[in-house]
């Protein structure tokens, strides 16, 4: 499958930032360059943002953390880069030169997408050598949350180029679409900006204040939205001769004087201050990044709430999410661990804030997500994957038993080792520790019985021959190890 090797991110500010977060997330390297003096610092703070709404956002294995480089200049970011994305301040002039830069020293190859939300790509590869790999990529922010990118080609784009950018940007979580004609500001921000000019001119009127706005915004249709667009929305509001109805019945409001939408308003300093105070309090109790969390939280709650939609189906932004993550399962990668007589290391995590609870420490069921993690872990290494599981077949735990031991804090490395315990047939019978990384504290063990099943036919059988083979292999490394003190305790049990 297609994806992308190395990225380079030219610009860091609020959505360069952002995209380097969603490549460096899906495993991929990335060169930064922005000339700002405190760039890193800003850049960073998205990407620990980013990993906190990751850890909440999907318990599919992540691929290891690509690496982040800052550099120096423009030509050091593209080296290696097979996706360039260019998030400069949207001037034309500004976005040119610099792609017009990138395009002289980047692999002729490699794919250059502009985060511009509304320059035409006609202008910008107006002075490229390359012009046929220049296309916008059209993000919204949060970069990495929000899946969608508007792929709009100019004269000379390639439209292969534009099939290929989103063909990688799903390997990424993302849905590319490509619009099928340039237009300034494109699909999105010219519908955002409508409502906007018509938000604008409702404050200057003081019919309400901001908070009202969003009010009316956040309770009613902007809940749609998330999951239905325009148009299906409508069509539903036709009532059971749907959009025809729709049409006729409002249609004709079109042309009565509802909108002042092709007004621009006068932004003056009276205006400004005006949404500006109103802004302040409305939110101003918190700080941007503190906004930001919570905005994260929420979008991931509503992309977990459409992944079960529609019979478990999945919907719109959750369906994307699902396949996102079954994307992820088929590329997890199967531990680098030797088999050999020793207990064999299958995890390596760190405690993320949405783990830490009212306790202020590692709550409950992540120990538990670690367990189940390194089991999926142990099962990948003896050949248990996404092609094994879509034939039918696969392990289900049966039996476990945890014990805490002690507390792990936010930020806490971890890892998880494991011993297969004797068992035959249809058994996988296995004894886990998570330890800190820091001082290899011992945090909690797990003892954990699984059995082989035939999912489709709903019945415990014994694994195929080459699962078997390497779990026996495992079993026969692990025989001369003693049992572990407190395999086989029962809940309760004195020592
Ligand atoms: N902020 C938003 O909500 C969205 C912005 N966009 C687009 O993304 C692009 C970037 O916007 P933001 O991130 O909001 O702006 P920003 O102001 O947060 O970031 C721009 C960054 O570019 C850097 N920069 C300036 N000149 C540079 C150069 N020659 N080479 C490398 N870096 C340079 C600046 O230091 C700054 O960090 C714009 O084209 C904008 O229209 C797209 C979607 C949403
Ligand atoms: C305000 N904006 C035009 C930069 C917004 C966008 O381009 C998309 C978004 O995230 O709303």
């Amino acid at each position: 499958m297609t994806k992308i090797n190395k990225a380079a991110c030219v610009g860091g500010g609020v959505i360069g930032g952002a995209w380097a977060a969603r490549f460096l997330l899906s495993g991929i390297d990335v060169n930064m360059f922005d000339p700002h003096p405190e760039a890193e610092r800003i850049v960073g703070e998205v990407i620990a943002n980013a990993e906190r709404a990751y850890a909440m956002l999907t318990m599919a294995p992540l691929p290891p953390r690509g690496k982040l480089s800052f550099v120096k200049s423009i030509e050091e970011a593209v080296q290696g880069a097979d996706w360039i994305q260019e998030s400069v301040p949207e001037r034309v002039d500004l976005k040119r030169g610099v792609l017009t830069q990138i395009d002289a020293a980047a692999d002729p190859k490699a794919l250059i997408g502009s985060s511009t939300s509304g320059i035409l790509p006609t202008d910008l590869q107006r002075d490229m050598k390359h012009p046929e790999r220049l296309f916008v990529a059209h993000p919204y922010n949060p970069v990495y949350l929000l899946p969608l990118a508007e792929l709009v080609g100019g004269e000379k784009t390639s439209p292969a180029v534009l099939e290929d950018a989103k063909a990688k940007l799903a390997t990424i979580g993302m849905k590319g679409v490509i619009l099928k004609k340039e237009i300034e500001a494109f699909v999105g921000d010219r519908l955002l900006e409508a409502v906007w000019r018509e938000g604008l001119w409702l404050i200057k009127d003081d019919i309400c204040d901001t908070e009202t706005l969003d009010d009316v915004i956040r309770y009613s249709f902007g809940m749609r939205w998330a999951q239905m667009g325009m148009f299906e929305t409508y069509r539903i509001a036709g009532g059971e001769a749907g959009m025809r109805h729709f049409i006729a019945q409002f249609g004709p409001c079109l042309s009565w004087p509802w909108t002042k939408l092709t007004d621009v308003v006068d932004l003056d300093d009276e205006l400004t201050d005006k949404i500006a105070n109103q802004s302040d309090s409305q939110s101003g109790a918190y700080g941007i990044r503190e906004l930001e969390r919570i905005r994260d939280e929420n979008l991931v709650g509503i992309m977990h709430a459409l992944k079960g939609a529609n019979g478990g189906k999945g919907w719109g932004s959750g369906k994307l999410l699902a396949e996102f993550e079954a994307h992820l399962w088929a590329n997890a990668q199967k531990p680098e661990a030797k088999i050999g007589a020793e207990p064999i290391r299958l995890l390596d995590t760190k405690v993320n804030p949405s783990w830490v609870d009212y306790n202020g420490h590692m709550t409950e069921f992540r120990y538990n997500q670690c367990f189940a993690d390194s089991a999926d872990a142990l099962l990948r290494l003896i050949g248990v994957d996404m092609d094994y599981v879509a034939a039918g077949h696969s392990y289900y735990t049966v039996e476990a038993h945890n014990q805490w031991l002690d507390e792990a804090k936010l930020g806490d490395a971890l890892y998880v080792k494991a011993q297969v315990l004797p068992c035959d047939g249809k058994k996988l019978h296995t004894f886990m520790w998570l330890y800190r990384a820091s001082d290899d504290a011992l945090l909690a063990t797990c003892e954990h019985l699984m059995l082989h099943v035939a999912s489709k036919e709903g019945k415990v059988l014994p694994p195929l021959p080459a699962v078997k083979d390497k779990l026996q292999q495992l079993i026969d490394a692990h025989a001369c190890l003693p049992l572990p003190a407190n395999a086989g305790r029962v809940v309760g049990q004195r020592k």
